[in-house]
């Protein structure tokens, strides 16, 4: 059966597709990303589902991405920062390699600057951030088999970790 090898899960700014594309590159397997997938199915970009269609719309999406992804894909998979709200999704993970990336709010906050890209995180970028990390620290927790700190750390020595884990 297909199965990735690792799924990487955490907030905005936790270096799940910096820190995947070097793990998938070292073990020499594919990386995909979820919120490449739905891009891609939308037809546009994040920002522009989250303002055209609701947030709820790109949650279907989401968890679509999700499915299809787990079962299809057996190199390494960043899942987009609010998979987890979805108890199907959280299920799923249950049976799969989890791996969270945990960030501080000071280094997310530092890491995602002013990029536009994020619709949750527009306006106020410390309180939004804040607030969801806060709510899903505990879903993130739930379905993690491993958890890697990223604070202060650069790419290489936090992929290093993951790949550690994984032996
Ligand atoms: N360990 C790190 N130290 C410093 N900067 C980092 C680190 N990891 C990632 N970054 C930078 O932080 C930004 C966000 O990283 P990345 O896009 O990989 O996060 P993400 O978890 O995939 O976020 P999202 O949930 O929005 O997809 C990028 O500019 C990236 O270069
Ligand atoms: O944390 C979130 O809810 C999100 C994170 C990103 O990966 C994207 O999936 C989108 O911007 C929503
Ligand atoms: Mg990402």
């Amino acid at each position: 059966m297909t199965a990735p090898k690792v799924i990487l899960i955490g907030p905005p700014g936790a270096g799940k597709t910096t820190v995947g594309e070097l793990v998938a590159q070292r073990l020499g397997v594919t990386f995909r990303d979820t919120d490449t997938d739905v891009e891609t199915e939308a037809g546009s970009v994040i920002a522009d589902i989250f303002v055209e269609r609701g947030e709820a719309a790109f949650r279907q999406l989401e968890r679509a991405a999700v499915v299809r992804a787990i079962a299809e894909h057996d190199g390494v998979l960043a899942l987009g920062g609010g998979a987890i709200l979805d108890a199907e999704t959280r299920k799923d993970l249950c049976s799969q390699r989890v791996v969270f990336l945990d960030v501080s709010l000071a280094d997310a906050a530092h890491r995602v600057g002013l990029d536009t890209s994020r619709p949750l995180l527009l306006g106020n970028v410390r309180g939004q951030l804040k607030q969801l990390m806060d709510a899903r620290r505990p879903l993130y927790g739930e379905v993690a088999s491993t958890v890697v700190s990223t604070d202060g750390r650069d790419p290489s020595d936090i992929a290093d970790e993951v790949l550690g884990a994984l032996r």
